[in-house]
C-alpha cells in the first residue's frame, strides 16, 4: 500500500528535520515509518563511495526497515490490548474470546424494528462519541473503532471512551488502515451501516504532517471502502467529508453543486479526494456513501486543536491568543455548528441511506451516492466568538489581532443547508451563543480545578 512505499513522501518537511525532533510529531502512522527509513537512507547516501559500504548500508536500511515496520505495527495497531495483530494489511489477527464477546455485545440492538448495527470509526474524536451515544441510547447495535493517536492529548479521548464504555459500547482499539482488524470486525458485527469518522482533522497541521493526511483520509478510507465492498451484506456508508472542499470560493452559502476544485490546504484536497474515490466505489461496487460536509462543529467534548477551544484555554491562562485577519483586515467568519445539531444530521443520513446494492465484491444495480453540507447558515466572526467566550468565562482576552498566516485557512464558509433540511431533515436548532454557553460549562466541570479534575498545562496534563 502507498504508506508502506518510503519513496513516496520524499518531499515531508519532517526530512528535514534530526529524529529527536521528529519525535514531537504525534504518532499518526504516516510519519514515522516514512521518516526514519528516509533517515537510514541518508545515513547510507554517505558511505555510497565503497561496494562494501555498499552493501552494508543496504543491509542496514532493511533492517532498519524491518524494525521500524515492526515496531510501528505493535504500536499503533493494538486491539485494547486484547487482540494479538502482527503486521498491517497483511496482518495476522487474532482475537481472544473475550474480545469476541465484547464486539458482539456492542453490537446488540436493544429495539426491534429497523434497528441498526453501526460501526463507527474515529469513535473516540469528538463528533464519533456523540454519535455512538445518540445512536446506543435509541436503541441501535454500536461499535466503535479508533487508534488513539496523539494528534491531541490523548487522555480525552480515553475519557470519551470511558463515557461510551459506561453506555454499553466498546471501542476497539486499532486504525482503520487495518485490513484484518477490519475483515474480522465486519465478520463478527455484521454491520448494517458504518458511521466513518475517523480521519486526520486540522486544516493548519496539515503543513505540518502531511503523511498522517495521506495515511487516514486517503489510503485509509480505501482499506474501509475495500472491506465494505467484499463485505456480504455490504453496509450503508455516512461519512465525514468538510466544509473545507470549498476552499477558495467566493460565492456563499456554498451549495452542494457548487466547484470543489481550489482546496486551500492538504486536508480539504484530501477531503474532496475522498468525495471522489467514494463516487468509484459507489460506481463499480454499488456501496451506498453519504458524505458529509461539516462546517467547524463545535461544543462539549470538543477537539483541543480547534479556535474555540485552544482561545478557552488561552483566556483561563492569561495567556493571549492571536485573532487572525483576512485581506485588508476584515474579519474571518465561520459557519460555527453545534454537535447536537451535526449528531441530527448524522442519525438522519443513516436513516435515509439506501442499501447498498452489491455483495461480495459485485455490483447488481446502481447506489445511492449522496453528499450534504451540515451547516448552520448563520456566519460569525471570530472576534464575535472571542466575545461570547469573554461573556460565559468572565475574563477579558488578550487579543493579538494578526493577518492570517498563509496555512491553507479560508476567510468565511457558509452553508447553504436547503438538501439536508428537506431529504434529512435537518434542522440545526443552536446558535454560538447558547452552544458555546455549554461548551464553557462542560469545559469548567471536565478541566476544572478540584478533585478528580484535570488541569492542562500546555504540553502536559496533571490530576489535580
Ligand atoms: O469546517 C471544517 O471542515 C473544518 O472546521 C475546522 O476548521 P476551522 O474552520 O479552521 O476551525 P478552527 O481551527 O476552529 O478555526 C476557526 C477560525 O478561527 C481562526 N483562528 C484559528 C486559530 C487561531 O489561533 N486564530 C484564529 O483566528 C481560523 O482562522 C478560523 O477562521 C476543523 O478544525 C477542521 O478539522 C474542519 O473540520
Amino acid at each position: 500500500m502507498y504508506h508502506d512505499s518510503p519513496t513516496k513522501t520524499l518531499h515531508s518537511p519532517l526530512l528535514k528535520m534530526p529524529p529527536s525532533m521528529q519525535d514531537n510529531y504525534p504518532s499518526t502512522p504516516g510519519k514515522v515509518k516514512v521518516e526514519r527509513s528516509n533517515y537510514f537512507g541518508r545515513v547510507a547516501s554517505r558511505w555510497h563511495t565503497t561496494a562494501s559500504a555498499r552493501l552494508l548500508a543496504c543491509t542496514a536500511i532493511l533492517l532498519a526497515l524491518t524494525l521500524c515496520v515492526f515496531f510501528r505495527m505493535s504500536g499503533t495497531s493494538r486491539v485494547g490490548g486484547e487482540g494479538d495483530i502482527v503486521g498491517r494489511s497483511m496482518a495476522v489477527f487474532k482475537p481472544t474470546h473475550q474480545w469476541e464477546l465484547k464486539v458482539r455485545q456492542s453490537c446488540l440492538p436493544k429495539r426491534e424494528n429497523d434497528a441498526m448495527v453501526v460501526l463507527v470509526t474515529g469513535a473516540a474524536g469528538f463528533v464519533g462519541t456523540h454519535v455512538s451515544l445518540a445512536l446506543k441510547k435509541r436503541g441501535d447495535g454500536v461499535v466503535g473503532l479508533d487508534n488513539f493517536n496523539d494528534y491531541y492529548e490523548t487522555s480525552l479521548k480515553r475519557a470519551r471512551q470511558d463515557v461510551l464504555q459506561k453506555h454499553g459500547v466498546f471501542v476497539v482499539e486499532g486504525d482503520i488502515n487495518n485490513e484484518a482488524l477490519l475483515k474480522t470486525l465486519f465478520e463478527l458485527g455484521q454491520f448494517t451501516h458504518v458511521m466513518h469518522l475517523a480521519a486526520q482533522a486540522g486544516v493548519r497541521y496539515a503543513m505540518q504532517n502531511p503523511g498522517s493526511y495521506v495515511h487516514s483520509n486517503i489510503a485509509g478510507l480505501v482499506n474501509l471502502f475495500e472491506v465494505c465492498k467484499a463485505a456480504n451484506p455490504q453496509p450503508a456508508i455516512v461519512w465525514a467529508s468538510s466544509s473545507s472542499v470549498y476552499g477558495l470560493n467566493t460565492k456563499v452559502p456554498f451549495s452542494e453543486s457548487d466547484r470543489t476544485d481550489q482546496p486551500a490546504s492538504l486536508y480539504a484536497a484530501t477531503k474532496k479526494a475522498g468525495e471522489e474515490i467514494a463516487h468509484t466505489y459507489n460506481h463499480i461496487y454499488g456501496l451506498s456513501i453519504t458524505g458529509l460536509r461539516f462546517f467547524t462543529v463545535y461544543g462539549p467534548w470538543g477537539r483541543p486543536d480547534m479556535a474555540y477551544f485552544s482561545f478557552t484555554r488561552d483566556i483561563l491562562r492569561g495567556k493571549a491568543i492571536n485573532i487572525y485577519t483576512g485581506h485588508g483586515g476584515k474579519d474571518l467568519a465561520r459557519d460555527f455548528t453545534y454537535i447536537d445539531d451535526i449528531v441530527k444530521g448524522c442519525v438522519g443520513s443513516l436513516d435515509t441511506a439506501e442499501k447498498s446494492t452489491g455483495s461480495g465484491g459485485k455490483k447488481t444495480g446502481p447506489a445511492q451516492l449522496r453528499v450534504f453540507n451540515l451547516g448552520n447558515t448563520s456566519p460569525v466572526t471570530v472576534p464575535s466568538l472571542v466575545d461570547i467566550l469573554e461573556k460565559y468565562l468572565k475574563v477579558k482576552a488578550k487579543r493579538n489581532i494578526i493577518k492570517m498566516p498563509r496555512n491553507g485557512d479560508v476567510p468565511f464558509t457558509h452553508a447553504n443547508i436547503s438538501a439536508a433540511q428537506n431529504q434529512l431533515n435537518y434542522h440545526p436548532t443552536t446558535n454560538l451563543d447558547t452552544g458555546l454557553k455549554k461548551f464553557v460549562k462542560w469545559y469548567q466541570s471536565y478541566y476544572g480545578v478540584g478533585t478528580n479534575h484535570r488541569l492542562w498545562l500546555g504540553d502536559q496534563e496533571q490530576i489535580v
